[in-house]
C-alpha cells in the first residue's frame, strides 16, 4: 500500500494573509488522477484553512481551537467531496478525535473493507495542552505502523538545491541539502514548510522510498514510476 500526502499548497491558495481560499480546479484534477483508488491512505495539508488561523487566533483557548479545527474540517469536506465524485470510498478521520489514543487496528480494518482513510493537518490534545499536528507528521506516524511500499508528498515543488530540482537524495547528499532548506517562503506557515517535510521524509526513508513532487508528477507516482525528488531508502541520521 501507499501513503500519499496532498499538500495544502496544492489544494489551497497558501499565501501570506489569505484565509480559506480553496483551489477547486486542482482538487478536481487530483481527484481525477486518484479515480477509484484503493489500498492507499491519503493525508492532506490545510494551507490557508489552518495556518493563518493559528497565526491569528493561537491555540491557547477553546474558541481559538474551534476556529482552527473547523477551518480544517471545511477543507476536508470539500476535498473529500471531489474524491467521492471520482469513486474514491473516502473515510475521513479527524486527528483531533483520533489522537492521542490512535486506533490503528481500526484503520487496518477500514482498508480491508475497501475504504480510503483521509487524514488532515489539525490541532490535537497532548497531555493538558493542544498543539498543531501537520499532515507531514501524521504521514510519518502512519508509515511507522503500516510500513507502506512507498510514500509520496505532493506539494507545489520538488526539492530545490542551488536553484536546481534534486532528482535523487541518498546517503551521500542528504546532509548538504538539509543545510540549504528553509520553511515555507511568502506563506503563512506554522509547520516548517519544506524543511519539516524533508526531515519527516528522511525518517520515513529509513524504511521505504519516499518521493516529494509537484502535481505534474502525481499520476506517474501513482503508477509507480520514478519522479523527482526521489529519496532512496537509507540510514539517515538527523
Ligand atoms: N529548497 C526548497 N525546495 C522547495 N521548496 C522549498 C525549499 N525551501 C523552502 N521551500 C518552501 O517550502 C514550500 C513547501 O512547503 P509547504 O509546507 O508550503 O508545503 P505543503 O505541504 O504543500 O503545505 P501544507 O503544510 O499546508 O500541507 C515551498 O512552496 C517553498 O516555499
Ligand atoms: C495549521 C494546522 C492546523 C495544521 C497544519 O497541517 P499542514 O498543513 O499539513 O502543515
Amino acid at each position: 500500500m501507499k501513503i500519499l500526502k496532498i499538500g495544502g499548497s496544492l489544494i489551497t491558495e497558501k499565501r501570506e494573509g489569505v484565509f480559506e481560499v480553496a483551489k477547486e480546479k486542482e482538487m478536481e484534477r487530483i481527484a481525477r488522477i486518484l479515480k477509484g483508488v484503493r489500498d492507499v491512505i491519503i493525508v492532506h495539508g490545510v494551507g490557508s484553512f489552518g495556518h493563518p488561523h493559528v497565526k491569528k487566533y493561537g491555540i491557547s483557548d477553546a474558541m481559538s481551537i474551534t476556529k482552527v479545527h473547523n477551518a480544517c474540517l471545511r477543507l476536508n469536506v470539500m476535498f473529500c467531496s471531489y474524491l467521492e465524485k471520482n469513486n474514491v470510498s473516502v473515510f475521513p478521520i479527524h486527528p483531533i478525535e483520533f489522537f492521542p489514543s490512535p486506533d490503528l487496528k481500526m484503520v487496518e480494518k477500514l482498508l480491508k473493507f475497501g475504504f480510503v482513510p483521509v487524514f488532515h493537518g489539525d490541532v490535537i490534545m497532548e497531555g493538558e495542552k493542544f498543539r498543531v499536528i501537520s499532515g507531514d507528521e501524521i504521514v510519518r506516524m502512519l508509515s511507522e505502523h503500516f510500513k507502506p511500499e512507498k510514500v509520496g508528498f505532493a506539494s507545489d515543488s520538488e526539492i530545490i538545491y542551488k536553484g536546481e530540482v534534486v532528482e535523487v537524495v541518498n546517503e551521500k547528499n542528504y546532509r548538504e541539502i538539509l543545510k540549504d532548506l528553509r520553511g515555507a517562503v511568502g506563506k503563512d506557515d506554522v509547520t516548517g514548510g519544506m524543511l519539516n517535510k524533508y526531515q519527516e521524509a528522511l525518517k520515513i526513508a529509513r524504511n521505504c522510498e519516499v518521493y516529494i513532487f509537484s502535481l505534474e508528477n502525481l499520476e506517474k507516482f501513482m503508477k509507480d514510476e520514478i519522479v523527482p525528488t526521489k529519496i532512496e531508502k537509507g540510514n539517515y541520521k538527523l
